[in-house]
């Protein structure tokens, strides 16, 4: 039986991006692949993202995160995770600390510090982007990773071509389109994460840009498939819009699941995200599901 069996969880969504909270501090725990794949296999504890605490690993920090896919796979980042992470820490009656509204997490790919600014709602610091062709990871030079030589069509569909790339410790092609509904995403989806030009697969956006401070974005998630939102993704779409000149420094991001305001900071340039979260409900893990997990 899983170590895991009886353990408390919390089902969250940041913007309908689904979540689960699991808390392994003091603990030496640590979720395996075909774990994380039972868990998701539950409908009580469906997730797009598992959000896993882990006791900090660098002085100052509040907790260290690992963040897994549906597929059983990790990332070294998830916006909406990190703000439901957040919520949890300053606000849930068993793993929050009453008053612990500002908070630095850790993920592999570094710091994150969170500001609780209504009863719900968080600002995730989500680093600087890496733009580098080697730190997306892109499988060959590109000097710039604004326009990426990758091209598709489907039939009936006008042609995705040039993403842009950027890494916000996870790596996304943002493709520029006119009508970001004209494309069968869940058909497109698969292919483009796999593309060979992505060493480490990708998070695949459609964005649309309505005016220099709004974006529309669908999302094509490595690991999850679509998703009504994705944090990481708004991010690397503003960062990579105000680059093009297609939009300033700050725009609101709408996703299916709603809005995202995304600013991407003058002074240190740094991503600033900015979004809700909600409890959906708490549980416990079966042991039975983690009966066929190995
Ligand atoms: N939903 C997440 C992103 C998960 C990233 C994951 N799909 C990957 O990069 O493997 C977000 O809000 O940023």
């Amino acid at each position: 039986m899983s170590a895991l069996a009886n353990h408390r969880f919390l089902k969250m969504n940041g913007l309908g991006n689904e979540i689960v909270v699991l808390d392994l501090r003091s603990t030496s725990l640590r979720v395996g692949a075909a774990e994380a794949r039972a868990i998701a296999a539950d409908p009580r504890s469906r997730f797009d993202q598992l959000m896993v605490l882990h006791d900090p690993a660098t002085p100052g920090t509040d907790a260290y995160l690992r963040i897994y896919n549906t597929d059983g796979s990790e990332s070294g980042a998830c916006g909406n995770g990190t703000r439901c992470v957040a919520w949890a820490m300053a606000a849930d009656p068993v793993m929050g600390r009453p008053g612990a509204d500002r908070l630095v997490l850790e993920t592999k790919a570094g710091l994150l510090p969170t500001e609780r600014v209504s009863p719900t709602a968080f600002t995730v610091d989500m680093g600087p982007p890496r733009l580098g062709w080697q730190d997306i990871p892109l499988a060959v030079p590109f000097p710039d990773t604004l326009a990426v030589e990758l091209r598709t069509r489907l039939p009936d569909a006008p042609e995705l071509a040039r993403p842009s790339a950027v890494s916000m410790g996870n790596p996304h092609a943002v493709f520029w389109v006119e009508d970001a509904a004209a494309y069968d995403l869940s058909a497109i989806g698969p292919k483009l994460e796999h593309d060979p030009v992505f060493p480490e697969r990708a998070n695949v956006s459609l964005a649309q840009v309505l005016a220099p401070d709004r974006i529309l974005l669908r999302v094509w998630e490595r690991g999850a498939g679509i998703t009504r939102a994705c944090g990481s993704a708004a991010c690397a779409a503003l960062v990579a819009a105000a680059r093009k000149g297609l939009t300033g420094r700050k725009a609101t991001v709408s996703l299916p699941g709603g809005d995202l305001v995304i600013e991407w900071r003058e002074s240190d340039g740094h991503v600033l995200m900015t979004g809700e979260t909600e409890l959906e409900h708490e549980g416990i893990l079966s042991p039975a599901l983690f009966a066929g997990a190995a």
